[in-house]
């Protein structure tokens, strides 16, 4: 039996993805956890709590999700074992019978926030924003408040909660995506359409990035994503996550890394999984 957690409480995008996920790997015998941080999330499969969290870690508009980066990075020792892609729909909920003028503050979670900003700028540029740890427990705060109050989220978190959606798809782009990763004790087996993340930071040198992404080209192998998050050392330090087309028991990748690892001042492989289809 597996043990999977997602940031809760229900109505999440976190849940959709996590039974999208449930769906597609066919998996059969599990149970699932709520938490209500995604940093809680992680660090309970890093306790053995559970032995798989749905954590998001890019959304197409509004870029990463800085929590589940930093700690991957810094303070666990797990793996990326799969990814799944959702399509994000934002709407706006509010308690049901409740004037829409009446409307003074905004709650949600940061991404959401930030894919909506063109939504909100435009139409309440005077709200307070408040942020909390979930679309869903945005949703379960209007619901309970006085109708001064409208949530961001999904057209499930409306059902769960019984709002009204005043106004749908108001992300700032109807392309809206979010890719979650699979964080677990171990990554998986090779399927042959495998990717692969690492972290590293490089040498205070001239043309130490340069030299650590060469590698890859020498070995052609393909580079899907690179972010750079700060070392938190020291203003100006950064560390850079890097995702490759391949598997960590590919010859080419695996003679690629070696040489990454050589290279770079602190190094860290973070898992080779199935591509999400
Ligand atoms: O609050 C939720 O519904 C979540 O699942 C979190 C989260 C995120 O952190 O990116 C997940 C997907 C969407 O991009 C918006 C919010």
């Amino acid at each position: 039996m597996i043990k999977i957690g997602y940031l809760g409480p229900k109505g999440t995008f976190s849940q959709e993805a996590t039974l999208r996920y449930i769906e597609e790997r066919k998996i059969e015998d599990y149970e699932i956890y709520e938490y209500n941080g995604i940093s809680d999330l992680i660090f309970a499969v890093d306790n053995k709590e559970i032995d798989e969290g749905v954590a998001p870690i890019e959304n197409s508009l509004e870029g990463a999700v800085n929590v589940t980066l930093d700690i991957l990075a810094a303070d666990v020792n797990l793996m990326i074992k799969d990814e799944i892609v959702i399509s994000i729909v934002q709407n706006l909920l509010i308690k049901k019978g409740t004037d829409p003028d009446k409307i003074q503050c905004i709650i949600s979670h940061p991404q959401p926030i930030g894919q909506c900003r063109k939504f909100i700028n435009s139409k309440y540029p005077n709200a307070h924003i408040k942020y909390v740890y979930s679309t869903a427990g945005a949703a379960e705060e209007v619901a309970q408040g006085d109708g001064s109050k409208a949530a961001i989220g999904s057209a499930i978190a409306a059902n769960v909660y019984g709002l009204e959606m005043l106004e749908k798809g108001i992300q700032d782009s109807e392309i809206n995506a979010t890719r979650f990763a699979v964080i677990a004790r171990n990554d998986s087996v090779r399927t042959g359409n495998d990717k692969t993340s690492i972290v590293f930071s490089t040498e205070d040198k001239p043309g130490s990035l340069y030299r650590i992404l060469d590698i890859f080209n020498l070995w052609d192998i393909n580079m899907t994503r690179i972010e750079s998050r700060p070392a938190k050392n020291e203003l100006g330090k950064y560390i850079f996550f890097i995702d490759l087309l391949g598997h960590k028991d590919d010859e080419d990748l695996k003679d690629a890394l070696t040489m990454v690892k050589r290279k770079s001042s602190f190094y860290k492989f973070l898992g080779s999984y199935p591509i999400f289809a």
